[in-house]
């Protein structure tokens, strides 16, 4: 008997708007719906969610997308779910309400809590164990942080009446009406109480933290049937893949096997390489975590993220006032030759990996009278693959695996000038899909599979389409030459803040 069940739904839980996306069976985009949610900032570096909100604007474009496209729930076979990681919401098991806001993963309020769990000698335990830095950026402190300071949480947490989730966990919960308590793999390697070499929660880790182990979910494949979710009058729909949202890219991107990678260019960059089933410990702060086999099985992955990519073309915009839209930055840059000898290091911030310096901040160095706008803008863009260039370098070396290709997706990837000159500093191929809703289609794929609407990842990579591949072009010399100069600035803007 024919199947009548041909799609599948991604809920694409992000840090600043919810969405679903509707695909067919040859992943194609039948339908999305979005909704922002608010941004809680109650002290200078906290971020905060309300979880309800997550869940209100997440159902509501469930809803939407069904209610825009006119298909029948009936009609679809499986929701993935892929999410904002690290981000954590404690939760009353009985009442179902959050015993507090959910503490987003930008927030920087434990930096004290981890500040004296590296007093204690732990970050190489954090590190060996769960592949992680240890940093206020994951879920451990944060449930500590709640645990300890709203009124109650502990004692309840005691008598197991309190549940911990990341936010796909969430979104399980509510969606099955409290039935199900689970996580999978790729998000609980972001909590830093996952254990990724057991593969189970560390129990020296809860104990530090003081964390029952009663609240955490359990934790499953990316690929399998979680539980239904219930729509009322609309039925039951299985829920049957989980992923963070950087593994879901990718996974979206078929990145299964060892050595391939993504880039997503968005307000920063995220790097990650799967490396298969070999583990491996970076010598350059690169975050080991777990990804998704080819089969739906744990694989490792290495990590590195640029703090400011997309971010920094905002910059040119919002406060130099240097172009009208992003967009205009790649005509800009063509209209000059070359940089002139501008760069652009933009450690807004502080810079990541591999240099890890918080100290570091934004400068601009080789200026000459014939330097001009065009030029800056130019720089901006050529920073943005320097940097990525830095981490993937780092990769390679600590994987011992060279890049066939580097797939890309994010906002940014529509520059060209930006594409072709990533492929030239990393001398490898960029390749750009034809759909760059990656993230989506990662968690789109992994339910699908789960529940037969696609046999294997073989029928997935046919239903995907390329838009464009940049090939390096540079001669040695010039990539060496342009490299060198980058390196030099960024010794330029380091240490610069008085600590
Ligand atoms: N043509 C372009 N060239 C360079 N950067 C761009 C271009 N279009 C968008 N961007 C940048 O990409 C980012 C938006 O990408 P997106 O993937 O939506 O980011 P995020 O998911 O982090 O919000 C913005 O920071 C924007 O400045
Ligand atoms: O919601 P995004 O796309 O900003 O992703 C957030 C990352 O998962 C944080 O680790």
């Amino acid at each position: 008997m024919p199947h009548t069940k041909r799609y599948v739904v991604a809920l694409d839980q992000g840090t600043t708007s919810s969405r679903a996306i509707i695909f067919d069976e040859v992943a194609q985009i039948q339908g999305l719906a979005q909704r922002d949610f608010a941004q809680i900032y109650p002290h200078a570096g906290w971020v905060e969610h309300d979880p309800m909100e997550i869940w209100a604007t997440q159902r509501a474009t469930l809803t939407e997308v069904l209610a825009k496209t006119g298909i029948d729930s009936e009609q679809i076979a499986a929701i993935g779910i892929t999410n904002q990681r690290e981000t954590t919401v404690v939760w009353n098991k009985t009442t179902g309400k959050p015993v507090y806001n959910a503490i987003v993963w930008q927030c920087r309020r434990t930096a004290e809590i981890c500040e004296q769990l590296k007093a204690r000698g732990l970050a190489d335990y954090v590190q060996e164990n769960t592949g992680l830095v240890l940093d206020a950026y994951f879920s451990g402190t944060k449930i500590k942080w709640i645990l300890d300071n709203v009124e109650r949480a502990r004692e309840q947490a005691n008598n197991g009446e309190l549940l911990f989730g990341t936010i796909d966990t969430w979104l399980v919960w509510k969606l099955t009406e409290g039935r199900v308590h689970v996580t999978d793999y790729t998000n609980a390697s972001r909590t830093m109480l996952f254990n990724i070499n057991s593969l189970q929660w560390d129990q020296r880790l809860l104990d530090e933290l003081d964390i029952p182990a009663a609240m955490l979910p359990e934790v499953k494949s990316s690929s399998e049937i979680y539980g239904q979710a219930r729509l009322g009058a609309k039925g039951e729909i299985p829920i049957a893949g989980i992923a963070g949202d950087q593994q879901a890219a990718l996974f979206g991107q078929l990145c299964f096997n060892k050595g391939m990678a993504k880039n997503t260019y968005g307000t920063g960059c995220f790097l990650l390489m799967n490396t298969g089933q070999q583990k491996v410990s970076s010598r350059h702060g690169l975050l080991t975590t777990l990804a998704v086999g080819a089969r739906g099985e744990v694989n490792y992955a290495l990590e590195g993220s640029v703090f400011m990519a997309g971010a920094i073309i905002q910059w040119l915009r919002d406060e130099l006032g240097l172009i009208r839209e992003a967009d205009d930055t790649g005509y800009f840059a063509e209209k000059v030759a070359d940089n002139n000898g501008v760069y652009l290091v933009p450690a807004f911030v502080g810079l990541g990996a591999p240099y890890w310096d918080p100290y570091a901040r934004g400068t601009l160095v080789g200026l000459t009278r014939g330097a001009n706008r065009n030029h800056i803008i130019r720089a901006a863009l050529e920073a943005i693959a320097y940097q990525s260039r830095d981490v993937l370098d780092a990769m390679q070396e600590d994987a011992g695996l060279v890049l066939a290709a580097l797939k890309v997706d994010g906002g940014a990837v529509a520059n060209d000038f930006l594409m072709q000159f990533q492929a030239d500093m990393i001398n490898t191929r960029v390749v750009r899909p034809r759909q760059t809703e990656t993230t989506a289609m990662g968690a789109a794929f992994l339910a699908g599979l789960a529940v037969g609407l696609w046999q294997n990842t073989e029928q997935l990579a046919a239903t995907l389409a390329v838009d464009k591949t940049f090939k390096p072009k540079m001669n040695k010399d010039t990539r060496a030459r342009l490299y060198h100069g980058w390196q030099k600035a960024v010794t330029r803007s380091r240490d610069w803040e008085e600590h």
